[in-house]
């Protein structure tokens, strides 16, 4: 048996670096991060040391006269054997979990400070260390090299990172530039930071921000957040959750969102901004919100593009759920006009979720708006109009009858919108003292008084003559009494299988009319012309002898039925109108002539 060897992994680091450059920190501007971090952790790690330590970050942009950006903090700088330990060992951090007060500090892998071989090839770090005094210096090469030397010259307690700018991204090295991406990162900071160009310093960020104060006015929060996102928002809901401690400002969207659409927030952790397109530590129906957050306790990914999902995460997320749903129970009564407000602007999103949750559809469900022939109502002004709720759930129903239902003073939900039918079917569901009740074309036409038992058979040469016309067209006749009395007559088309859910919807609803519109109409049927014996014209159609003339109108009334009912009048159809009114003036002129 040959003898066993073990060997170590070798690491490539210029295979790192790009790998790292391209994946993990694919923006360029990712070491500025990187390295406000770390002068954040060293200033956090003296602090330990002497609480009242204040930090500073000073940033010197290259010059003609010095070509190197310097980034310089007075935090607790490196011992030599933290330079070998952590500076020098890719992946190793005197960060990690394992170290007491772990959590007091942003940095962790060991590998952030490789982001700053994406812009320069080399990296040198100057630093003493607040326990051992003794002036150092660390050149690393991208090549893979590093060495250490004692600096001749004191320097102060702290670290500086210096970087020779690669050409390409002299860009980022402008101060203008440089100033606007350590705002972005670092303006909830506590540190001074400030950046010196040649002899002048310039204190960039200094104070703590409002929104993370102790006792601050919405309308304090609502300057921020229109400062921070560029938007006027209905509302600002500050919160802090336990899990994580989070502590941040909801924003009220003041305008509709896409349900795709990803909202920016501002996430920090530590108070370094993380991430905008996080959502992760909302609920995922709070469509209609932008957060800012900056989140103690959280763990950011290696990326640290985002927050990592982990219990902590989802307790606090089930945290900040319970502020916005309890914020929208209360703001009904504590602000009714932002209330209506947030319900016009986001009703489509509130449905969604009451579909989801019971505790929105409760907290929603009597101002849910929908729309109806008599424009949009809410859930509440239905049922208040007419003690129940009747709705279609096909736009094409909704489209023949709202006319009809307008008129006999019933207000119909158009529930073809999404969302619409499965939750009036959830409500029912939930709330059975509601009555709801689904409508098609023939169910209203069932609403309709019939003609009374002693008038049968004054209609019955009548109805078997008309009955014969229609049999052209496969359609059935029914004569009723309805409103408006000047619409003679009213055409409606079920599918067949519609037929059998019909009646057992009246049946369930105790409808009368289940029963005859189970013996009157087989299965077969579709269409149905229902005639208006109220109406003066189908009254003198009666007593018409002349089986041609009743015919010809029979044929025009049947045509302007579907076109009443918006349905599609094919070419056939005009032809039989054309005819029929055709006969109609010729009958019309006979009668003249013969007077
Ligand atoms: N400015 C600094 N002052 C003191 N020590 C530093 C400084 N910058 C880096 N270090 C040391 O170098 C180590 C490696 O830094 P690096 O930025 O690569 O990783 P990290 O901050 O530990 O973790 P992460 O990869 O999550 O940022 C740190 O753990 C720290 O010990």
């Amino acid at each position: 048996m040959q003898e066993e060897k073990s060997y170590s992994f070798q690491v490539n680091l210029k295979g790192m670096i790009a790998l790292l450059s391209e994946h993990l920190y694919s923006d360029p501007n990712t070491f500025i991060r990187e390295l406000l971090q770390n002068g954040v952790d060293a200033i956090t790690a003296l602090k330990h040391l002497d609480e009242q330590h204040q930090g500073k970050i000073t940033i010197e942009l290259p010059s003609i006269e010095q070509p190197k950006f310097l980034f310089s903090d007075n935090g607790i700088g490196l011992k030599e054997t933290d330079i070998h330990q952590f500076l020098s060992v890719i992946g190793e951090s005197s960060k990690s979990k394992d170290i007491k007060d772990a959590q007091d500090f942003i940095g962790k892998f060991g590998i952030g400070l490789l982001s700053c071989f994406v812009v320069s090839d080399e990296i040198i770090v100057e630093t003493k260390s607040a326990l051992e005094q003794l002036p150092l210096r660390w050149t690393a090469r991208a090549e893979g090299d590093y060495k250490i030397e004692r600096l001749t010259e004191d320097i102060p307690v702290g670290t500086r990172v210096i970087l020779s700018p690669k050409k390409q991204f002299n860009y980022i090295f402008e101060a203008d530039y440089l100033e606007k991406k350590i705002k972005f990162y670092g303006d909830a900071l506590r540190e001074n930071i400030s950046i010196v160009v040649g002899a002048t310093e310039k204190i960039i960020h200094k104070e703590e921000p409002q929104w993370l104060a102790s006792s601050v006015s919405k309308a304090e929060l609502l300057a921020v957040g229109k400062e921070l996102f560029h938007v006027n928002f209905l509302d600002a809901i500050p919160f802090e959750t336990t899990a994580g401690k989070a502590k941040g400002v909801l924003y009220i969207l003041p305008f509709r969102t896409q349900f795709s659409s990803k909202q920016r927030h501002r996430i920090y952790l530590k108070r370094m901004f993380l991430a905008e397109e996080d959502q992760s530590i909302l609920p995922n129906w709070a469509f209609f919100v932008r957060m800012l957050v900056n989140t103690e306790e959280l763990s950011a990914t290696a990326s640290r593009e985002s927050l990592m999902k982990n219990d902590l995460l989802r307790q606090a997320r089930k945290e900040i759920a319970a502020v916005l749903k309890t914020y929208l129970q209360q703001v009904k009564k504590i602000d009714f006009d932002i209330y209506i407000r947030i319900i016009q602007t986001h009703y489509l999103h509130l449905k969604a979720f009451a579909l989801e949750d019971p505790d929105f559809l409760a907290i929603f469900l009597a101002d849910i708006p929908f729309e109806t022939n008599r424009g949009q109502r809410s859930f509440q002004n239905i049922i208040d109009h007419q003690q129940q709720l009747y709705y279609c759930a096909d736009f094409e129903d909704f489209k023949q009858i709202d006319r009809m239902a307008d008129t006999q003073g019933m207000i119909l939900v158009n529930a073809s919108y999404t969302f619409d039918t499965e939750l009036l079917r959830r409500i029912k569901q939930k709330y059975s003292d509601y009555k709801i009740t689904e409508m098609s074309p023939n169910q209203l036409l069932e609403t309709f008084q019939p003609i009374h038992e002693d008038e049968h058979n004054h209609y019955v040469s009548f109805q078997k003559e008309v009955q014969r016309i229609l049999d052209d067209y496969s359609c059935v006749l029914e004569i009723r009494r309805f409103k408006p009395i000047d619409t003679p007559a009213i055409f409606t088309k079920m599918e067949q299988n519609n037929v059998e859910n019909t009646i057992s919807q009246l049946k369930e609803n105790a409808n009368p009319f289940a029963q005859v519109l189970k013996t009157s109409r087989p299965n077969k049927i579709q269409n149905t012309l229902c005639l208006n014996a109220d109406n003066a014209l189908i009254k003198t159609l009666m007593d018409i002898k002349d089986v041609y003339m009743l015919r010809s109108v029979m044929e025009v009334l049947y045509v302007q039925a579907l076109i009443l009912g918006k349905y599609p009048v094919q070419e056939r159809e005009m032809k039989v109108m054309n005819e029929a009114l055709k006969s109609l003036i010729v009958m019309g002129l006979d009668n003249f002539v013969n007077l």
